[in-house]
Parts: C-alpha cells; structure tokens; sequence
C-alpha cells in the first residue's frame, strides 16, 4: 500500500522549512508581528477563505463516496465557523472591503480552476496543502512558543494547532491517499505537481501578507 501523502510531503519539506523562517511566521510566533501586517493578512484570509470554501464544496462534489461529499461539506462548513470567530476577535466590526491581492487571486484561481477542470484526484492534492501545512505551522508554532499568554495572536495559534483541525486534517489526507492508491503514474504525477504549486502558494500567501503586496497598477 503506497502512502502518497508521505511521499509528496518529502518532496515538499523545503517549502515548510521556508515558510517557517519565513518573518511573518517567525513575528507571528514571537507575537511581534506589526499589527497593520496581521491585519492585512486577515483581511486576505478572509478573502480568500470565502472562494476556499466554495473549492472544497466542489471537490466534494467530485467525489464517488457519499462520505467524501460529506467530509468537504463539512469542512467549508467548518470554515464559516472559523471565519465568523477569527474575525470576532480580528476584525471587531470592520467589514471588508479589501479587494483581493494578486497572490490571494491568483492562489483561489488556481484552486479553482484545478477543481473545476482537472480530475478530482488532482483537485483534491491542489486543496491539501490548505489543510496540511496550516496543521503543521499551528503546530510548530505551539511547540515552539514561549509567550502563550500574552502573545495578540494566540487565537489564531489555537485554531490551526489544535485537535480538532487535526482530526479533519487527518481525514482529508486518508481520503486523497485513498484516490492516489488506485491512480496510473502519470495522474500521481499531475498530484504531486498541483501539491507543490499550492504549497509554494502558501509560501506566496505569507509573503504577499507581510510586503502588503499591492497590484502594480
Ligand atoms: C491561505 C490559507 N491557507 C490555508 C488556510 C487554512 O484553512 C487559511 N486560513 N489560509
């Protein structure tokens, strides 16, 4: 039996060493990250979330199992909860109005445009970094903090390292092996690509956050 996740996540460790040097992360974690910086991110996080949970509604469509349908319903559900309490605390009453970063645009149309045009094997690796490399920093960041009480950014450092956002992680990761067990070389191959384009936009995520990333025109 092939462990296609354990594989691609290999393949990818650079990208998660990066993005945990990256200064957003390394701020975020020390709780010195500049306010204007978090809220910018926020902003694009929200953003972004709300196309996310549309992506994931749709891969779950393309699943054959029931369940599979069931779980991505559940998870885009899980979304709007998140959202709704994260921006509580982040976002007080200040609705958004940003209009989405190049960055933030171009990662939720890649998303999209693999689900909605790309096999469902494909679709499902293109959204798994989403669940996996979130799991993996909140986790990292819990770890290796020493401020939890008085880090501003603790809230959204329990919601990503916590066990329930393990259990769905660990689920979406069983349901994309389980595709991948029974896909020829050359779908793998398209897998393993499409989860390394949205680990590097995860990468690209944080990046754009931390530089304020501006359209050039
Ligand atoms: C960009 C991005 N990727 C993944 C997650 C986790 O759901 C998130 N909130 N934002």
């Amino acid at each position: 039996m092939i462990n296609w996740f354990n594989t691609v996540r290999k393949q990818t460790e650079s990208i998660l060493e990066s993005i945990k040097s990256q200064e957003f992360i390394t701020q975020l974690m020390d709780g010195t990250l500049p306010k204007d910086v978090f809220q910018f991110y926020i902003e694009q996080d929200a953003l972004y979330l709300s196309e996310y949970k549309k992506i994931l509604t749709q891969v779950g469509v393309k699943c054959t199992e029931s369940s599979e349908t069931q779980f991505f319903i559940n998870a885009a559900s899980g979304i709007i909860e998140v959202e709704n309490a994260l921006h509580q605390t982040f976002l007080k009453n200040h609705t958004v109005i940003a209009e989405p970063s190049p960055t933030c645009e171009l990662y939720t149309s890649y998303l999209s445009r693999v689900v909605c045009n790309q096999s469902v094997e494909e679709g499902l690796a293109a959204v798994l970094p989403c669940f996996t490399i979130y799991k993996e920093i909140g986790d990292y960041i819990l770890k290796n903090q020493t401020n939890k009480e008085d880090n501003p950014y603790q809230d959204w450092i329990n919601t990503y390292g916590g066990e329930d956002f393990a259990t769905s992680v660990n689920h979406a990761i069983d349901i994309t092996n389980m595709y991948a067990e029974d896909a020829n070389d050359k779908t793998l191959l398209r897998m393993n690509t499409a989860f390394r384009k949205a680990s590097q936009l995860e990468w690209m995520f944080w990046d754009s956050a931390y530089n304020k990333e501006q359209w050039k025109i």
